[in-house]
């Protein structure tokens, strides 16, 4: 994996309130996108299986936040999980004022 996949990841990571690495045909990852939008977040998603680099950048994100798996979820900067994580925190009523302190949503 290269250097600049990390330094990609990691400045996604740092620069979107919100962010999923997704890929499209994944249905844990459409749960979560669904979960974040139907909270008022607009994610910034990226589908791993639509850009040309996204087997270095699902690369980058297992050796940074040793998350392997579709999605990978950050709200506020910081990894939350992949969708199991994402639902337990919602759950656990925790997920809006996550979003909230993230200024993403209402
Ligand atoms: N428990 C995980 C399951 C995620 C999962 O199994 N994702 C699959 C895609 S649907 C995956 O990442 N497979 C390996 C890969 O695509 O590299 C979650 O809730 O996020």
């Amino acid at each position: 994996m290269s250097a600049a996949a990390k330094t990609k990841v990691q400045s996604i990571v740092d620069e979107h309130a919100v962010v999923v690495f997704s890929k499209t045909y994944c249905p844990y990852c459409k749960a979560t996108k669904k979960t974040l939008k139907d909270a008022g977040a607009q994610a910034f998603v990226v589908e791993l299986d639509e850009v040309s680099d996204g087997a270095d950048l699902q690369a980058a994100v297992r050796e940074l936040f040793h998350h392997s798996t579709v999605p990978a979820v950050f709200i506020n900067h910081a990894l939350v999980g992949g969708n199991d994580a994402l639902q337990a925190t919602k759950s656990k009523g925790k997920l809006g004022p996550m979003l909230q302190a993230a200024g993403v949503a209402a």
